[in-house]
């Protein structure tokens, strides 16, 4: 297990000018959150052992938090460019100039910062075109700079340190800091991830709250034990995370199948491992159902599989499939609805990854409202193959977890990595639940597992 290493930092200030070194040695990067080192992100490529909320062995990272080495030096003698970035340590000839608009655009002071929006408060465009230092002086933590219109900013030397990174930083993406990609095994071995709703619906208190969306956040479900079995204690229980989110469906949700909406969710038929929502631009990202009662018939019972642990697999043993699953831009409707057709903006890949770092960001994957590829039918044939192979590990048993909800044990997932489905049913089946939008969800997560100084001094960083 690689420690997190500290970040090299220093000045080297003379009488007639200034240069800022930082250095950065290949440090594993990821933020140490507030809570101490127990929950500091692991990066150790161990397989996959054991992880559940109340013990933490080893996990498999899905983001390798690469520590990338950037050097950046603050000139102010003659008429040098006032600030260099270098992909290599110390190898000046190798500094990029790097316009001080970039730095001056940065300054986080309270003229700049409106302090309670934390909004940026000036007009970037309108600052002088050859804005350069006039002055550099070190402080305990940072940098004090004179602008040559006269205005002052700071720097603090861990924000500089980690303003230069290539890889987009985990805390604004509010990545899994120790995901656990799982299957059916892992979860015979290790049991499912729950918490105890008396302690998410403590009032004196978020650590309930923080452990439930960091358990979402690392495994992309967990279990609510305990919870009364009852709608509106439900909708509470979830708008504990976040306000509910309002689709075609209405909010939260009370549904059975009586075909109230035109979807085959409310009907009482077998759904395939799916995603919800592919056919939102920006599809829901959490979804909880609560299994009110099932009485006079059998069946449905729920399946999940960790989408990301299948795109894993198929990565590793068909890259070919899975770049043409990660490129192949697909297009999904909802039109059952009288007056309701709904498509997203664009046309999505099933596999959304970060521009940026390549990581998997999304899987959009629901075979009933799928609708045309966007790719000349003549050269379909790769996209259908690919799509088999990812078909093919989403119904294996390695990947099935099949388990029969319960009334008072709400499940809640991620969705944009967990494929959800049922068995079909017989009798009065009754659910309840809610969907949140993705930003709201990984806000809540960043700012309960990181805290808020942390967040908000993140939110400039990644080049
Ligand atoms: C609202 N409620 C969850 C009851 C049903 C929503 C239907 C979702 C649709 N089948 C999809 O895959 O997006
Ligand atoms: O009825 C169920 O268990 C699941 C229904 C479903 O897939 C959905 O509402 O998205």
């Amino acid at each position: 297990m690689r420690p997190y290493r500290h970040l090299a930092t220093k000045l080297c200030a003379g009488s007639h000018g200034a240069s800022i070194v930082v250095c950065r040695h290949n440090a594993n990067r990821g933020a140490i959150p507030r809570h101490g080192s127990d929950l500091r992100p692991r990066v150790c490529m161990s397989s996959l052992v054991a992880v559940n909320t109340s013990r933490r062995l080893h996990t498999e990272s899905i983001h390798s938090n690469k520590g990338s080495l950037s050097h950046f030096e603050i000139r102010t003698d003659g008429t040098h460019p006032a600030i260099f970035s270098s992909p290599s340590q110390g190898n000046s000839a190798a500094l990029e100039a790097i316009p001080p608009i970039w730095l001056r655009d940065n300054c986080q002071c309270s003229s700049c910062v409106h302090q309670d929006t934390k909004q940026r408060n000036f007009d970037t465009f309108e600052l002088p075109p050859n804005l350069s230092f006039q002055k550099v002086e070190e402080a305990q933590n940072g940098y004090q700079v004179q602008w040559s219109d006269g205005h002052e900013s700071f720097y603090e030397k861990d924000w500089l340190a980690r303003a230069g990174l290539k890889e987009t930083s985990a805390i604004q993406q509010g990545r899994a800091p120790n995901p656990v990609l799982w299957n059916t095994d892992y979860l015979a071995k290790e049991g499912a991830p729950s918490v105890q709703y008396d302690a998410v619906m403590d009032p004196t208190s978020e650590e309930g709250v923080r452990e439930w969306v960091t358990a979402i956040r690392n495994f992309g479900f967990c279990y609510v034990e305990g919870a009364p079995v009852d709608p509106g204690k439900t909708q509470e229980l979830l708008e504990r995370i976040a306000f509910i989110r309002e689709t075609h469906y209405g909010g939260f949700y009370d549904f059975t199948a009586d075909l109230a909406s035109k979807d085959t969710a409310y009907t009482s038929i077998a759904l395939p491992a799916h995603n919800d929502n592919t056919y939102f631009s920006d599809p829901s990202g959490l979804q909880m159902f609560h299994l009110l009662s099932h009485t006079e018939g059998e069946g449905g019972a729920s399946l999940l599989v960790d989408g990301f642990s299948a795109a894993k697999e198929l990565k590793e043993t068909d890259p070919e499939a899975y770049k043409i699953l990660s490129e192949v831009p697909v297009q999904f409707h909802a039109s059952g609805n009288e007056g309701i057709s709904i498509q997203p903006y664009q046309a999505f890949p099933v596999f959304l990854l970060d521009p940026v770092d390549k990581e998997l960001i999304q899987v959009r994957w629901n075979e009933s409202d799928r609708a045309a590829l966007q790719i000349h039918p003549a050269g379909s044939q790769k996209w259908y193959n690919a799509a088999k192979k990812f078909d093919t590990l989403l119904k294996s048993a390695k990947y099935e977890y099949w388990e029969q909800l319960k009334p008072g044990r709400p499940l809640i997932f991620d969705n944009w990595r967990i494929m959800h489905g049922r068995s079909a049913f017989t009798g009065k089946r009754r659910i309840c639940g809610g969907y949140i939008t993705r930003d709201d969800y990984i806000s809540r997560f960043k700012m309960l597992y990181y805290g808020p100084e942390h967040v908000l001094k993140n939110i400039h960083v990644g080049a």
